[in-house]
């Protein structure tokens, strides 16, 4: 699929399902901050299966108590004249930044945030942040980073939600999600993806990166081990996922292993091309 052969190649025919987008989308002023993320057959922490369709049919008392159609139709219109909320006006901007493992995601996101005033979600970032904070869900991440397994998906897209929902922004770079299928389903259309960013390097160049990376890095899978199931991971899940936005024509592909500043301006391209406005951070 992709024109320059890549050591990168997704499972042939892999067919990733087109997101179902049905999750209600509850938006800032609506009850309880800006979740873009359907939370509803997502499985568990522990990776155990969702809760069945049985489970969740509505009783006669819970659809009594739903809002009509026109009671949802005055909910909305109360919310978009509220002064106090003016971001429901407007969908979040998306761009989520793929690539494999040290492809350089973090560095250019590092330039954008600086000229296009994006807030920058690494969402591997998150999940250290929550290892560090002691979190019940701490050593299960911890093991799965180190394993260069993919955690999660509630626990991921909970932390992506809740950084975007505590950023009171409305353009954000995701970094190095969705990673799965899993986490791809749990993507709401609540955000305008404007498009995927797609670092390609070869995998040579990579583990030669992180291993220098790993020297001073402190992270736990900056090492040859974990080196080498994260290259797993990333052809198994996450470049069959890339390969579904390039045939949706979103997808923007971009030749990592160049110098950081060639690298930059061909990101500045790309952004000037999208009718994203250039925002000063300050300005947001
Ligand atoms: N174009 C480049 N050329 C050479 N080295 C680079 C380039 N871009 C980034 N690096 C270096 O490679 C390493 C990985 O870069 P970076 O952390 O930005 O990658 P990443 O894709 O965010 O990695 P990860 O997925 O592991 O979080 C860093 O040490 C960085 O300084
Ligand atoms: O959506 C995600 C993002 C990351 N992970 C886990 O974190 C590590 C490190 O991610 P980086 O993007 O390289 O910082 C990754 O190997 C996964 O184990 C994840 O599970 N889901």
């Amino acid at each position: 699929m992709w024109g320059r052969s890549s050591q990168f190649e997704g499972a042939e025919g892999n067919n990733i399902s087109k997101p179902r987008l049905v999750f209600e989308r509850i938006q800032a002023n609506m009850g309880g901050g800006l979740s873009v993320f359907r939370k509803k057959n997502t499985a568990a922490a522990d990776g155990s299966e969702p809760a069945s369709a049985k489970e969740e049919k509505p009783t006669e008392e819970s659809r009594q108590s739903q809002p009509s159609r026109e009671e949802e139709k005055e909910e909305m219109v109360q919310s978009l004249s509220n002064p106090v909320t003016p971001r429901v006006t407007e969908q979040p901007i998306v761009v989520f930044v793929l690539g494999g493992p040290g492809a350089g995601k973090g560095t250019q996101c590092a330039k954008i945030v600086e000229h296009f005033g994006f807030e920058h979600l690494s969402a591997g970032d998150l999940l250290r942040a929550e290892i560090k904070s002691g979190s019940e869900n701490g050593e299960m991440i911890a093991n799965m980073i180190k394993e260069g397994r993919i955690v999660p998906s509630e626990v991921t897209v909970d932390l992506l939600d809740k950084a975007m929902t505590k950023s009171g922004r409305s353009r954000f770079l995701i970094d190095g999600f969705p990673r799965d299928e899993r986490n791809n389903q749990n993507w709401e259309d609540a955000t305008h993806l404007a498009f995927v960013l797609f670092f390609e390097v070869p995998e040579s160049v990579l583990e030669e990166r992180l291993l220098k990376r790993g020297e001073s890095s402190g992270r736990s899978d900056d090492n040859i081990e974990s080196i080498k199931k994260r290259f797993h991971t990333y052809k198994e899940s996450s470049l069959p996922i890339i390969q579904y936005y390039d045939a949706k024509g979103k997808a923007v592909k971009i030749n990592g292993d160049r110098p950081v500043e060639e690298v930059w301006a061909e990101v500045q391209e790309q952004f000037a091309k999208s009718n994203i406005p250039p925002t000063p951070r300050n300005n947001q």
